[in-house]
């Protein structure tokens, strides 16, 4: 029997993201290619008889300590109890689905410490993004986030995430949206050689929020063109309903040495470099 264990929570990405329609519930219906990041949260869970929570790192006073919170949300689904410390370092409500991305770790770990399947819950009633952070693996995501295919062969991507402090309502910036049956990616992605291909084809894609979240909070904008100047940046957008936005670069290097550069810049934001793509084995749960 598992008594502890350290789950890490991978940020995670919209690399594209078209909103194609709109349900009759209001939920709208969206075709995205999501990767996810080395830049994330950690959950440590112990066996306990009571559930706990403590929330700890440098974002721990955005997030909810109680029973809001979504890690405990989802720990309730598991029985008997543990103990939980979030360590929080992603930016609350800012488009990389770091709620999402505790809440499926706590999924995998109390999985794995309890032996309790649970089939048939319904992880996207609790969070859109949870059902494609549960594996942290490249897919597409389409429907309401419920239809996820993985994606393979995806090259791995070196970026700088940035986020301007602001948050940013997700329900507001849909409600926003001018247009809610744009076109979706091709049935058929294509294959990539290299980080440049993909680039290229990244750049004839879109993230249909983008404008939206722009005229709501126009630090975005100035977030995205910040990185887009810096030298080596291939492409810059932003991810989910934002506000962090994402800049590629050709080499880890390249990436940390941008990152240090628009922190200095701008020392307010939150600004990290790191590498994208499947976080399947990052994401899975250590034995203490
Ligand atoms: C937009 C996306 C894209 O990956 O990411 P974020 O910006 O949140 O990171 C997600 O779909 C968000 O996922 P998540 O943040 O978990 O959303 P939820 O809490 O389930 O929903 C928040 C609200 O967003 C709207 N919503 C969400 C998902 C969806 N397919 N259609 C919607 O209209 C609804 O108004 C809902 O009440
Ligand atoms: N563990 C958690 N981490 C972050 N936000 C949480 C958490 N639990 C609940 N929330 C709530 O979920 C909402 C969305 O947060 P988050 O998942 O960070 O957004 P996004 O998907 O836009 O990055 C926030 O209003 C926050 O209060």
């Amino acid at each position: 029997m598992v008594t502890g264990l350290r789950v890490f929570a991978p940020a995670k990405i919209n690399l594209t993201l078209n909103v194609t329609g709109q349900r009759d519930d209001g939920y709208h219906l969206l075709d995205s290619l999501v990767v996810f990041a080395d830049v994330g949260d950690v959950v440590h869970l112990r066996a306990a008889d009571a559930w706990s929570l403590q929330v700890d790192g440098p974002e721990a006073a955005s997030v909810p300590a109680g029973d809001d919170n979504l890690v405990l949300r989802v720990a309730r689904l598991f029985a008997p109890g543990a103990a939980l410390t979030l360590t929080k370092e992603l930016p609350v409500a800012s488009g990389i689905g770091g709620g999402s991305a505790d809440a499926a770790a706590v999924w995998r770990g109390l999985g794995v410490m309890t032996g309790q399947g649970r089939d048939g819950v319904d992880l996207l009633a609790l969070g859109a993004d949870i059902p494609v952070c549960v594996s942290s693996q490249a897919a597409r995501m389409q429907g309401v986030g419920d239809v996820i295919t993985p994606v393979g062969g995806l090259p791995d991507l070196h970026v700088v995430l940035a986020n301007p402090r602001v948050a940013v309502s997700t329900p507001h910036i849909f409600r926003t949206l001018a247009h809610k049956d744009n076109a979706p990616m091709p049935a058929i992605l294509p294959t990539f050689t290299d980080a440049a291909d993909l680039c290229a084809w990244l750049a004839t894609q879109r993230n249909d929020l983008q404008a939206a979240a722009e005229s709501i909070a126009p630090q975005i904008a100035l977030t995205r063109q910040a990185m887009a100047a810096l030298p080596g940046c291939m492409l810059a957008r932003m991810s989910g309903s934002g506000a962090t936005c994402f800049g590629v670069f050709k080499s880890a290097t390249a990436a940390t040495q941008a990152a240090q550069r628009l922190a200095h810049a701008q020392p307010g934001w939150w600004v990290r470099a790191g590498r994208l793509g499947s976080m399947q084995d990052a994401a899975r749960p250590q034995a203490l």
